[in-house]
């Protein structure tokens, strides 16, 4: 079908940015969110940039809905939510629109692929490689232009999904990825550290200095690569994103070996959308539960040691409950990892 219309439902981080993208590609796309931000938009538009450039601005006019009446029907409908909003919007979108609706989604951990075959016959899967923050209604810095790696599990054409992905290749970096499992796996490992990072404040708090919180950090990983070996999975390359070589480079050998690189993914790791629940949003609902929670479980099914994982989540845990959330120190968290 050409000149699909795309519905994209959530305009933060993520729904703003590829928005932006796709719309820039003169595809068909409309947004939904809340009133207060659907209104915004249809206000003063969608602002984006790059976190490096933030003076140079991308704006563009997409017509934003928070009413399903007023939306005409979409060819497909790419869901930006979180995992833990997914039951709640899914039941709706597919009440509205009909559970055979073409549904692309677009979260970390694999919650998704158990959550949206609920309400949905057709689904794409994609794996977001770059961060995106949402700095007010409709203005969202990014720290890269994708790429986005899209698989299914079933259920879709081939041509299906390659329309699709011809479509956002327009607009952002898209490829189609055979085995959606791996690639989803290895995406889990590197939000491991989106818990580490939002407990420091990373956005406030600078740890490059730091030879504790690289310590922290590489031992998350490599653990989360040694759960993903025992459970089958293979390494796929996320664009930009470490190797699995680097993270147990990083994993077992001294630091100061490391530091180069170590540096240099660090710096990818603006405000992950961890921080932006607990920390910008001043929630204490995130996806801890679908990827940190996750992997201990599946630590345990494949009798993986997983220590600084483990203390990492119970600190989050308690710290992410608290209201307010403060920030803990990375002498205080390295005192409780090492007992
Ligand atoms: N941000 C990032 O850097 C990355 C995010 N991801 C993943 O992408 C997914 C989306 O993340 P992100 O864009 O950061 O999330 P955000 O929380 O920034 O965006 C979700 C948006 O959807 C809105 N929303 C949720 N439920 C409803 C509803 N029922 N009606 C109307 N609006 C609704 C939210 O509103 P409200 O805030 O009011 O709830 C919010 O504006 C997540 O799974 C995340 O893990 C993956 C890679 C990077
Ligand atoms: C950008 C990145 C990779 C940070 O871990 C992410 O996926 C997130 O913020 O959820």
């Amino acid at each position: 079908m050409a000149n699909k219309h795309y519905l994209i439902f959530g305009a933060g981080a993520i729904g703003t940015t590829v928005a932006t993208w796709l719309n820039q590609a003169q595809l068909n796309v409309c947004l939904f969110d809340t009133q207060a931000v659907a209104e915004h938009i249809n206000q003063h538009g969608l602002d984006i940039y790059h976190g490096e450039k933030p003076n140079v601005r991308h704006k563009s006019q997409v017509h934003a809905y928070w009413q399903l009446a007023d939306v005409p029907k979409p060819d497909v409908i790419i869901l930006c939510v979180k995992n833990y909003s997914l039951h709640g919007v899914s039941q709706l979108l597919s009440e509205h629109f009909g559970k055979e609706t073409m549904i692309v989604g677009l979260q970390n951990g694999i919650e998704n692929q158990q959550v949206l075959p609920e309400y949905f016959s057709k689904i794409i899967y994609g794996v977001l490689c770059f961060n995106a923050w949402v700095d007010g209604f409709g203005v969202v810095g990014y720290q890269k232009k994708g790429p986005i790696a899209l698989g299914h599990n079933g259920g879709i054409k081939t041509e299906e999904i390659n329309a699709i992905t011809r479509d956002f290749n327009k607009g952002v970096e898209s490829i189609v990825y055979q085995n959606l499992a791996d690639t989803a796996h290895c995406k889990i490992v590197i939000n491991l550290t989106n818990s580490l990072t939002t407990l420091v404040a990373l956005h406030q708090n600078d740890q490059s200095k730091s030879k504790k919180f690289q310590k922290l950090l590489t031992s998350m990983t490599y653990e989360g690569i040694k759960v993903m070996k025992a459970a089958g999975f293979k390494e796929s390359q996320l664009g930009g994103m470490p190797s699995w070589a680097l993270i147990t480079a990083a994993g077992l050998l001294p630091g100061f070996l490391t530091r180069k690189p170590y540096l240099k993914n660090l710096k990818k790791l603006v405000v992950s959308s961890m921080a932006q629940d607990i920390i910008l949003k001043g929630g204490s609902v995130s996806e801890l539960e679908s990827i940190n929670g996750y992997v201990i479980d599946l630590a345990k099914k494949h009798n993986v040691n997983i220590p600084v994982n483990n203390a990492i989540y119970a600190l989050c845990k308690e710290a992410f409950s608290q209201q307010p959330f403060k920030a803990i120190s990375i002498d205080a968290i390295w005192a409780r990892v090492k007992s």
